[in-house]
C-alpha cells in the first residue's frame, strides 16, 4: 500500500510515519514544510500526482487555539482551503482522502456524547476553519473519510501532557480548567485506526458507507482537571516531588478562544462500520509518560 500523508512534524503525521515502520508491506511518503506548504497552491497537489499513492491522509492543520483568533486568514487558508486542494489532488489520483477534524465544531451544550449527524456550531475561528475545511472535503472528493478526534497528545510535539509535565518538572502551581469535559486521544492509538482503516478501504475497495465523518477518539472522558491529575499522579509516583493543582472554571482561566463545554465524540461508528476501539486512557497516558521519561533519561 502506498500512503501519502501531508504533515510530516505534528504529532499525528509522525506517528503515522513510527507506525508504517512497523509494516513492511507499506510505503508511506510524508511531506511538510518548507517544500510542501499549503500556504502555496498548487505544492502539495504535484507531489501527490508525483508520488502516485493508494490513499491520502491529511494530518496538517492550523492548530494553535488561540492564535487562531487573531489571524483567521491563515487559519482558513490552510484548514479550509488547504484540505480542499489536498482533496481535490487525491481525487484527481482516483484515490481516497482521510482528512481529520476536531471536537471543537460542536458548541459543547449537548448534555451527552456528540454523534455524527449531530449539527456543528464552532465557537471559534479554530473550529470554524476546520469545520469548513470539513465541507471543502466532502464536496472536493466523494471518496472521503472525515476523522473527527479531540485533545490529542504525544510524547512529542505541543500537547496539553508534556506542558502540564513541563511545569510540574518546574515546579510551578497549575490552575486547571475543570468545566470541560472530552475524550483525550493518543496519537499513536489514532494513527493505528488510520492506518487500519487505510488497509480496509484497499482490501474491500471503496464502498459507499465509509463516506463521510466518523468520530475517532480515546475511549474515556475526562475534565482538563482531571486529566492534569492523571499526569500528576504519575509525576509524583515517578520523582517523589509534589504537584499543586487548582480546579478554576473557563471563566476564570479566561482563555482567548472559547472551548466547548462538552467535547464527547460518540464512538459507536467507529465500532459498527470499522470495527475499531482505542485502547484505555490509562493504558496510552502511561505509554505517553513513559517515553517522556525515556527521551529525559529517567525520572528527574
Ligand atoms: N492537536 C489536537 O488536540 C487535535 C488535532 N485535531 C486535528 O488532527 C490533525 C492533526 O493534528 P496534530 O498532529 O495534533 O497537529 P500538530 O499541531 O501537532 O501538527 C500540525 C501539522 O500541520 C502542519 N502544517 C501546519 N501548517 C502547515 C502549512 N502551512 N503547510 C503544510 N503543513 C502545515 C505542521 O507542519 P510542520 O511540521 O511544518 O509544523 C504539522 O505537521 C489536524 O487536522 C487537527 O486539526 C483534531 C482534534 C484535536
Ligand atoms: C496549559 C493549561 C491549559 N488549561 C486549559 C485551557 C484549555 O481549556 C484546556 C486545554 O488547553 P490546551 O491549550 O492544551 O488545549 P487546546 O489548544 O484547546 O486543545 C485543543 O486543540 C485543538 C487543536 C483541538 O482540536 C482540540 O481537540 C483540543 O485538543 O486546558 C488550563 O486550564 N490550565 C493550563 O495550565
Ligand atoms: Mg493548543
Amino acid at each position: 500500500m502506498r500512503l501519502f500523508v501531508v504533515g510530516r512534524e505534528g504529532q499525528v503525521a509522525r506517528s503515522l510515519r513510527e507506525a508504517a515502520m512497523k509494516e513492511n508491506d507499506l510505503v508511506l511518503q510524508s511531506v511538510g514544510r518548507p517544500e510542501v506548504d499549503l500556504l502555496q497552491t498548487g505544492a502539495v497537489a504535484a507531489a501527490i500526482a508525483r508520488f502516485r499513492p493508494d490513499v491520502v491522509v491529511n494530518a496538517a492543520a492550523y492548530t494553535a487555539v488561540d492564535r487562531a483568533e487573531d489571524e483567521p486568514g491563515v487559519a482558513f487558508a490552510i484548514n479550509r482551503d488547504g484540505a480542499r486542494e489536498v482533496a481535490a489532488a487525491a481525487a484527481s489520483e482516483d484515490v481516497p482522502i482521510i482528512h481529520f477534524s476536531t471536537d471543537y465544531v460542536f458548541d459543547g451544550k449537548k448534555p451527552s456524547p456528540y454523534e455524527e449527524y449531530d449539527a456543528p456550531n464552532p465557537q471559534s475561528v479554530y473550529g470554524c476553519s476546520k469545520l469548513e475545511g470539513e465541507r471543502a472535503v466532502m464536496s472536493a472528493n466523494v471518496r472521503h473519510i472525515i476523522l473527527r478526534t479531540s485533545w490529542v497528545y504525544a510524547p512529542f510535539g505541543s500537547n496539553f501532557v508534556r506542558t502540564i509535565w513541563r511545569r510540574l518538572v518546574e515546579g510551578q502551581r497549575l490552575r486547571i480548567v475543570n468545566d470541560q469535559m472530552g475524550c483525550p486521544t493518543y496519537a499513536p492509538d489514532l494513527a493505528d485506526a488510520a492506518l487500519a482503516l487505510a488497509r480496509r478501504l484497499i482490501r474491500t475497495g471503496w464502498q459507499s458507507d465509509y463516506a463521510g465523518l466518523t468520530h475517532v477518539v480515546g475511549s474515556e472522558a475526562v475534565t482538563w482537571y482531571d486529566f492534569a491529575l492523571l499526569i500528576a499522579k504519575r509525576y509524583t509516583a515517578e520523582t517523589a516531588g509534589s504537584a499543586e493543582i487548582i480546579p478554576v472554571s473557563s471563566s476564570e482561566y479566561a482563555a482567548r478562544a472559547l472551548r466547548p463545554a462538552n467535547s464527547r465524540l460518540s464512538t459507536k461508528r467507529l465500532q459498527s462500520v470499522f470495527d475499531i476501539r482505542l485502547p484505555s486512557l490509562q493504558t496510552s497516558l502511561e505509554d505517553c509518560i513513559d517515553r517522556i521519561l525515556k527521551e529525559q533519561g529517567g525520572p528527574s
